[in-house]
């Protein structure tokens, strides 16, 4: 049973082009963050490289592999077993096959590698060139709750967080490195927004009726095509984490890491220099705040129908 409080980490680290310093430097950061009775502690997108096309092939690792293959998930495996705490390790490079992801591993307090987020929507000038998307969305149960994994521009789809949220995760995590033109603009603003969505058209039915949820990864394919519009209200934590800035970098980030409560409200977050945010979260605010703004009971479908445009005008063009 996951506790109702405990205390989370956002760890912005400064990267540098050396990756075993990298790693070290990350290592240092977790366990000063353990020390101060952090249970969660969130690492930020791109931790162990550079931000760049040039340097996601050299510095990728098989995750799969472990071991010397990936030094950074075995840091972050050790670390985690050790200190008894999960981590949402933001997210490296990940070689697999030919192909390279961005991909976030969660570890457990026992060590274990619980899941792993492939970033699934990419910058289409920034990362194309390279990264190949993620294919799933990612939820995972850890002794800290049920936390949904997005990578950075993932935030931007307010569908993958009506997933998470309809399958009763209470948390939401994004390893991110916003620019600094839309760093300032939408950073924050998205996180916050995440709260607030409280329609999704889903696609198909999944396993749990409860929430009757829709992802075409894991629904039964019977069921695939059926569609049906899900009122959720997600009212939960949002959790960011960033890079340091590095103005010298050839890319720049907005750091601005963050934790965002189930009232849309900034509950702690800091500028762009290297720091580690300490917060507490307390599961049981997410059921008051829902009680006390219920917005699903008082949708008007007297007033509005939600259709879906995509497919109404793939029909008109067709
Ligand atoms: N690393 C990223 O996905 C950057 C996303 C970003 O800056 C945006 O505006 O979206």
């Amino acid at each position: 049973m996951a506790s109702a409080k405990f205390k989370i980490a956002l760890c912005q680290l400064s990267v540098t082009s050396d990756k075993l310093r990298n790693i070290s430097h990350a290592r240092e950061a977790i366990e000063e963050a353990a020390n101060k009775g952090a249970q969660l502690v969130l690492l930020p997108e791109i931790w162990n490289s550079p931000y760049s096309n040039d340097s996601f092939p050299v510095y990728a690792e098989d995750i799969e592999l472990g071991g010397d293959a990936s030094p950074s998930t075995a840091m972050l495996s050790e670390v985690s077993q050790n200190l008894k705490i999960t981590i949402v390790g933001g997210s490296i490079p990940e070689r697999r096959g030919d192909r390279l992801y961005n991909t976030c591993c969660v570890f457990g307090t026992d060590g274990k590698l619980k899941a792993k987020h492939r970033k699934a929507w990419k910058m289409t000038f920034k990362e194309s060139k390279t990264l190949t998307a993620g294919e799933n969305p990612t939820i995972v149960d850890t002794d800290v709750g049920r936390i949904g994994i997005g990578i950075c521009y993932d935030i931007r789809f307010q569908e993958l967080a009506a997933i998470y949220a309809a399958r009763g995760a209470h948390l939401l995590c994004y390893p991110g490195a916003f620019n600094m033109t839309t760093g300032p603009l939408h950073w924050e603003l998205l996180q916050r927004a995440r709260i607030w969505q409280s329609t999704a058209k889903l696609y198909c039915f999944s396993l749990e009726p409860r929430a009757r949820l829709l992802c075409k990864c894991c629904c039964p394919a019977e069921s695939a095509g059926v569609d049906d519009v899900l009122y959720i209200s997600l009212q939960l934590y949002v959790a960011t984490c960033a890079p340091a800035r590095d103005t010298e970098s050839g890319y720049v980030a907005w750091g601005h890491s963050t934790l965002v409560g189930p009232f849309g409200e900034v509950l702690a977050t800091t500028d762009h220099d290297e720091t580690t945010v300490i917060a507490e979260i307390d599961y049981s605010l997410v059921e008051q705040r829902r009680a006390y703004l219920p917005i699903i009971n008082q949708r008007r479908g007297d007033l509005y129908q939600l259709v879906d445009v995509q497919r109404l005008h793939a029909e008109s063009t067709k």
